[in-house]
């Protein structure tokens, strides 16, 4: 099977995104892409056994080293970042260095911040090993860490030069997590492109079942849309606000729950699901569109309702800080239907708790 290559144009920036079977061990490829004589791959304790030792071998010639985290989005702190730090002194990079990020997207978030510190700013390269961070996180520079108060409340734009996403790691991929990938592709089609959305329904079953052909194209559709935007929008002034699409609801809810209970992907798609039904109680979309969503990620296998143990009190207090609220007034992406997100600003409050106690959100557990 061939290797896809895509690019983010960012004017005169560019970089590529190369998705295929092989891509870890291809190091004559993203090699290219590195500067510098220092080099550190950042990566957890789950992913380091598997794929570490083949980037390692790539990396021949280079001064580098490996720092293997703990495991999880727990883990997605400033502490871990200082971890980082503490390692690119410890090998000596200077601002020529490289970080390579080799795992998920709570690995592609923190070492890309650590990155974008580090000397006020290296280059890294993206190399995900999950779905999710193939089609999303890797893509499009948003790099963050998360505090108790939030998720991804600390962060900068910082775009990696290189995005590697090898589909042989996807073989070792738990299935929950797969399917919480499928839940940002099935965003990609909801929020801005009908006939993905038309497309996805027509290969929920072969998606679901991993069958590559499929995954392959879904994973080059979604990277591509996603570059798309980005190029328009990198530091989400417009339009860009539109792939955060059930992630104020989802953000809320994978803080108030603890970060961990719910997957990123698994919160994104109840997110979803409150949006739209929100976007039908304000009169802006039909109920039907919201039950085809509903059965698109249904179809996934993916949740669809808010687990019990979050109020809808303090979920509201949670989406009081999202980012993309303006004068203390709640913005959020409502949709008019498949296909059609819109950015709202000013959003009733008292909307949005009916919406989460009708849904069973305001349950206690
Ligand atoms: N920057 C962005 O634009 C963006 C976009 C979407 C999500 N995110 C962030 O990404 C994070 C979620 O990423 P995720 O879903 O990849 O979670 P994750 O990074 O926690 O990875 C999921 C799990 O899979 C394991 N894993 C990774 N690759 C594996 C492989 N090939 N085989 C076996 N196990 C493997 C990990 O160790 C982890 O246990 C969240 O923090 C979310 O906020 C960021
Ligand atoms: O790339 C973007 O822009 C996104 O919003 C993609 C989201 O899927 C992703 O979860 C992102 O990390 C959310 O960003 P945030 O600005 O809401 O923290
Ligand atoms: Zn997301």
């Amino acid at each position: 099977m061939s290797v896809r290559e895509l690019e983010v144009a960012l004017g005169a920036r560019r970089y590529p995104i190369w998705i295929g079977p092989g891509l870890l061990g291809d190091a004559a490829r993203w090699r290219a892409r590195m500067r510098g004589r220092h080099a550190l791959v950042v990566t957890n304790a789950t992913v380091a056994p598997l794929y570490l030792e083949r980037v390692r071998a790539g990396l021949a010639g280079l001064a580098h080293d490996a720092l293997v985290l703990p495991d999880g989005e727990s883990f997605k702190t400033l502490d871990s970042c200082a971890r980082v730090f503490d390692a690119l002194a410890a090998l000596g990079a200077t601002r020529d260095a490289c970080v390579l990020a080799l795992g998920g997207g709570v690995i592609g978030d923190l070492a890309g911040f650590a990155a974008a510190c580090w000397m006020r700013g290296i280059d890294f390269v993206q190399m995900p090993t999950t779905l999710l961070a193939m089609v999303d996180s890797s893509v499009g520079g948003k790099t963050a860490v998360n505090l108790p108060a939030g998720k991804n409340l600390v962060g900068a734009f910082h775009q990696p030069r290189a995005v590697v996403a090898d589909t042989d790691t996807l073989a070792t991929l738990p299935a929950r997590e797969y399917r919480a990938g499928l839940a940002e592709v099935a965003k990609i089609g909801a929020l801005g492109d009908a006939a993905f959305f038309a497309w996805l329904e027509a290969h929920a079953d072969a998606l679901a079942g991993r069958a590559s052909d499929a995954l392959i194209e879904a994973i080059a559709h979604a990277c591509a849309r996603k570059a798309g935007v980005v190029a328009r929008d990198e530091t989400e002034q417009g339009e860009r606000a539109l792939l955060n699409f059930g992630h104020t609801f989802g953000h809320a809810l994978e803080a108030e729950l603890g970060y961990g209970t719910l997957l990123h992907g698994e919160a994104v798609a109840i997110g979803m699901l409150l949006a739209a039904r929100l976007s039908a109680r304000l009169g802006l979309a039909g109920t039907a569109d919201a039950e085809r969503l509903r059965a698109l990620l249904t179809r996934l296998g993916l949740p669809v309702d808010a687990p019990p143990g979050a109020g809808a009190d303090a979920l509201l207090a949670r989406m009081a800080l999202d980012k993309k609220n303006e004068a203390g007034r709640l913005r959020l992406i409502l949709w008019r239907g498949i296909g059609r997100a819109e950015i709202a600003a000013g959003v009733d409050a008292g909307a949005v708790r009916a919406v989460l106690e009708e849904q069973g959100a305001g349950r206690r557990a």
